[in-house]
Parts: C-alpha cells; sequence; structure tokens
C-alpha cells in the first residue's frame, strides 16, 4: 500500500467563492461494466439493444458501407424475434430483467458490502449496451463526490471487442468533462492466480456433484473474427494462457482440459477449434460424458444458459453423447466475489 497517500475522508461541502457552483470531492468510485442487456424479450427491446451493439465498430469492423445494409436490411429484421424467444427462456421473472444483469447488480452490492471498511468509496455498475448505462452512472459517481473513478471491465480475457469498447465510452463522457476524475480501468486479469483458483476450484466442487464423470472437460470462450486477431488483439492468447494455466492448477493433460470458442457470428472465419464442433466430433468419436465450464463470461447469460446448456447439450446428445452438463460461471457466489474483490483491492491500491 502507498503510505503517501493522505487518508480521504467523506466529503464535506467545500468553502466556494461566490458564483461557484456546489460541488463534492474526496471519494473513489468503483464502476463494474458488463457486457449488456435488453429491457425486455419483446422485438422492440431485443432490435433496440442489438442495434446498439451491432453498430458499435469495436464489434462489427467491416466499412460501414458493407455492414449497414446487412444489419438494417437482414439482421435487425430476423434476429431480434429470434434471440428473444431465446432470451425470454432464461429470463428472471421475478425481477424482469435478463440474468446478466441480475448478477451484476449483486455483484455490485456485494463488493460494496466488502469494501464497507472504506466509507469513502462507492461502487456502482453499468452496462455497456442497453441499461443502466455507463454514462448515467459515470454521472452518478459525479454527483456523489467521485474524483477517483476504477473502471472494471468485466472480462477476464482483454479484447478489443469487450474491454475497449467500455473504455471507449468512459474516456468519451470524459471529453465533456470540466473537472475530470482521476481514472484508472482494471487491466486483464487472466492470469491472476486467485482468478485460475476460483476457476479451479468451481470445476472440483461441481464435478464432485455429478453422479458421473466427464472423460473430456471444455473450456469454452466467446470467440472473435480470425482477422481481430490477425491484427494484434491478444484476446486468443489471453484465452490459451487461462486454459494452460487452470490445467496446471488441476494437473490435467491436454485432453482432459480442452479450450474451444463459441458464438460465431456471421460469415467469417472465427477463432477455433469451435465449441459446437467440438462438442459434436467428441461425441462422435465416442465420448460419453462431457463437462463443460466458460472461463472467460464473469456471469451466466444467454452464451452460458442458452447456447452451451442447452444448444450445445443437444449437440451432444444427438451425436451420441449420454452425460452433458454446463459448469456455471463465478457468478456472484464466493469464489467469485472473491477474485472481484481482489482485482479491486489491487487495483484500488493508493486510493484506498
Ligand atoms: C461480431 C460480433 C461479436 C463479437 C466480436 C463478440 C465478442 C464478444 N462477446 C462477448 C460476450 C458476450 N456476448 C454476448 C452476446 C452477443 N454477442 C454478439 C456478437 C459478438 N460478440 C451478439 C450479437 C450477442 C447477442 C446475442 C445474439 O444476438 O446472439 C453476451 C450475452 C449477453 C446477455 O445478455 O446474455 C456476452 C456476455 C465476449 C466476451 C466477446 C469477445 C471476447
Ligand atoms: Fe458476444
Ligand atoms: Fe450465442
Amino acid at each position: 500500500m502507498n503510505t503517501h497517500v493522505p487518508p480521504r475522508s467523506v466529503p464535506t461541502p467545500m468553502q466556494l467563492p461566490a458564483g461557484h457552483p456546489p460541488v463534492r470531492s474526496g471519494r473513489v468510485g468503483v464502476l463494474l461494466v458488463n457486457l449488456g442487456t435488453p429491457d425486455g424479450t419483446d422485438r422492440r427491446s431485443m432490435r433496440r439493444y442489438l442495434e446498439e451493439f451491432l453498430t458499435d465498430r469495436r464489434v462489427i469492423e467491416w466499412p460501414r458501407a458493407l455492414w449497414y445494409p446487412i444489419l438494417y436490411g437482414i439482421v435487425l429484421n430476423t434476429r431480434p424475434a429470434r434471440k428473444g424467444r431465446d432470451y425470454a427462456t432464461i429470463w428472471n421473472k421475478e425481477r424482469n430483467e435478463s440474468p446478466l444483469r441480475t448478477f451484476t447488480r449483486s455483484q455490485g452490492e456485494q463488493l460494496a458490502a466488502r469494501l464497507s471498511a472504506h466509507p469513502n468509496v462507492t461502487v456502482d455498475w453499468a452496462m455497456r449496451y442497453g441499461r443502466p448505462s455507463i454514462d448515467e452512472r459515470m454521472a452518478a459517481l459525479k454527483d456523489a463526490g467521485c474524483d477517483r473513478v476504477l473502471i472494471f471491465p468485466l472480462y477476464p480475457q482483454y479484447a478489443a471487442s469487450t474491454t475497449a469498447t467500455v473504455n471507449d465510452v468512459v474516456y468519451r463522457r470524459l471529453l465533456k468533462e470540466r473537472w475530470q476524475p482521476a481514472l484508472r480501468t482494471v487491466p486483464p486479469y487472466h492470469d491472476d492466480p486467485a482468478y485460475v483458483d476460483a476457476l479451479a476450484r468451481s470445476i472440483e466442487t461441481h464435478l464432485a456433484s455429478l453422479p458421473w464423470q466427464p472423460e473430456v472437460v471444455l473450456a469454452s470462450f466467446h470467440g472473435i473474427p480470425k482477422s481481430y486477431f490477425e491484427k494484434g488483439d491478444p484476446y486468443h492468447c489471453h484465452c490459451m494462457k487461462t486454459g494452460r494455466l487452470l490445467r496446471e492448477r488441476l494437473g490435467w493433460d491436454k485432453d482432459r482440459l480442452r479450450i474451444t470458442f463459441q458464438s460465431r457470428f456471421g460469415p467469417e472465419e472465427w477463432l477455433q477449434p469451435y465449441t459446437d464442433k467440438t462438442v459434436e466430433a467428441l461425441a462422435k468419436s465416442g465420448v460419453k460424458n462431457l463437462a463443460v465450464i466458460t472461463p472467460g463470461f464473469v456471469s451466466d447469460c444467454l452464451e452460458t444458459l442458452e447456447e452451451i446448456a442447452v444448444e450445445n447439450g443437444e449437440i451432444f446428445h444427438h451425436a451420441g453423447g449420454v452425460n452433458f452438463s454446463h459448469i456455471p460461471c463465478l457468478n456472484d457466489g464466493p469464489l467469485g466475489m472473491d477474485v472481484v474483490e481482489a482485482v479491486v483491492r489491487r487495483e484500488l491500491s493508493g486510493w484506498i
């Protein structure tokens, strides 16, 4: 801990010269940011969400003249209804929201409780696409008197389409500020021992709860187009390193824990091997018991609860597999919160 930083206290109204608007200061803000979520599963909400998502140049890097006719002519006319039906199968009906929003809120609340010994810290949460927006929550942190802000894009592995686009929105907002907060962004933590250990423990606990044991466990990461990797995105390297460290921590070989990439979108080649193709090939090769962990997702969402647990489970069974299980994400459980807390405390070093 940096001992040269003076202790910070709960803000008191400053003595201001006449004509100066009231300002609060002296607090530290932590903003957890996850990908995003539609407000509802209806076509209109889905379209609004997908439009915001798929017009992001960090997500689809194609020239706009090529992409927009496809997006507005085809994708936004067909995908909202279809994906809305998928979201409906995982929707948190009690709160009328997606699981991703429920988990992210809970992570924010639990992190605040874990940092309660620091009364000058405010924890908040936001979504890159949809609500609550980064802009809205950054404004709330400012109003609360946060003049130091830590942004935590909730992605262990860095990708321009996830981490960078969160930071872009934050930086863009600061362009408009007269009094900018001091800013830190959480770096990728794909090789953090606390994270790797939490993943290993979640595998061990989950397997211990099963009446059968998998011959193979897949570590399935969200993919990116191969062209992004060729342009220098470190994402693939980060995923491979997480996988290697996890294997080492478990004492398993490459056949027992295999790395794959899921959620292809569009006609381009994406990072390989593909999860769905691997699941099918494994079943066809005689593997009867398969478990899948999704280490790149901090929280369960459509891509894990539906695409992995349901779609890939069906692929496995249709191809001759017998037992299939999705190992839940770390979510807001104690293992997951230990990781979030460890990363945040480290990155707040010198500020609290
Ligand atoms: C070219 C398109 C996409 C890239 C690149 C991409 C990268 C990427 N995404 C995640 C994490 C999540 N993606 C989620 C949903 C989702 N992803 C895309 C497209 C790209 N993602 C779409 C169109 C969607 C929406 C659903 C759909 O229409 O298929 C989600 C789930 C959100 C939820 O509310 O449940 C997550 C999480 C990562 C980590 C990543 C790159 C590393
Ligand atoms: Fe995605
Ligand atoms: Fe998907």
